[in-house]
């Protein structure tokens, strides 16, 4: 049995993707605001860490303290989409490395194809997180989660800002194992397999190619 999904129920992340919908939000301050999410959702997703006791001596007394327990993580965005979310992730987490998929959705047939995939050498001694704004079908996030699996990871999870439900549960049943954290879950699909509302083509308004 699949985990339920954590949906996002933090005011700052529903206020921010407010303003990512928005088809009068520029380029630049779309970025930022993907940026900000992830930021905001990698605090929520990096919750089940590991922590260890350790002494601090302050500068008044030994502070009996925790940090995190050598626990090594790696981001993988899914191309193109998915490097939106990097930079705010990395503001939190600034010792994780990064491997890449690079994966289309085909506009004729909506399945993805793979064009570029590269992991950190160490993949399998790390916790993944794969990460892409937009999860429609779930075809996209199902193959890289099988290609980042192929590497023997530690653990995967995945996260994304906006989430079809019909992406959501073919997603849960290729992956049960796989924890999904959903910044806003949206109503269905569109004819086009475009997420309604949605905010569009995620690649296209980070990149302002269209
Ligand atoms: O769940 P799915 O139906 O597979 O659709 C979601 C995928 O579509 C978008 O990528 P796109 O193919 O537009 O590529 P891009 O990021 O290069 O724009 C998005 O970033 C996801 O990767
Ligand atoms: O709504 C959608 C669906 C797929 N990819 C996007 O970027 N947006
Ligand atoms: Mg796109």
């Amino acid at each position: 049995m699949a985990k339920e999904p954590f949906i996002m129920d933090h005011p700052l992340i529903q206020h921010k993707i407010s303003l990512l919908r928005d088809k009068n939000t520029s380029t630049k301050e779309f970025r930022e605001l993907i940026s900000e999410i992830a930021m905001l959702m990698c605090y929520e997703a990096t919750r089940d860490l590991p922590l260890k006791a350790v002494e601090i001596e302050t500068p008044i007394a030994t502070a009996k303290a925790h940090i995190i327990a050598g626990r090594k993580i790696a981001f993988v965005p899914i191309l193109r989409a998915g490097l939106g979310m990097v930079d705010g992730i990395l503001n939190m987490v600034p010792s994780a490395k990064i491997g890449h998929v690079g994966l289309y959705r085909d506009p004729e047939t909506l399945k993805p194809v793979e064009y570029y995939c590269k992991m950190p050498t160490d993949i399998s001694e790390r916790d993944v997180i794969v990460l892409d704004p937009m999860l429609a079908t779930g075809g996209s996030a199902i193959d890289a989660i099988n290609l980042v699996k192929k590497y023997g990871p530690r653990s995967v999870k995945f996260m994304c800002v906006i989430a079809a439900p019909e992406g959501l549960a073919a997603l849960q049943e290729a992956h049960p194992d796989v924890e999904i954290y959903v910044g806003a879950l949206d109503e269905r699909l569109n004819e086009n397999s475009y997420i309604v509302p949605g905010l569009g083509d995620a690649g296209d308004r980070i990149f302002g190619t269209k």
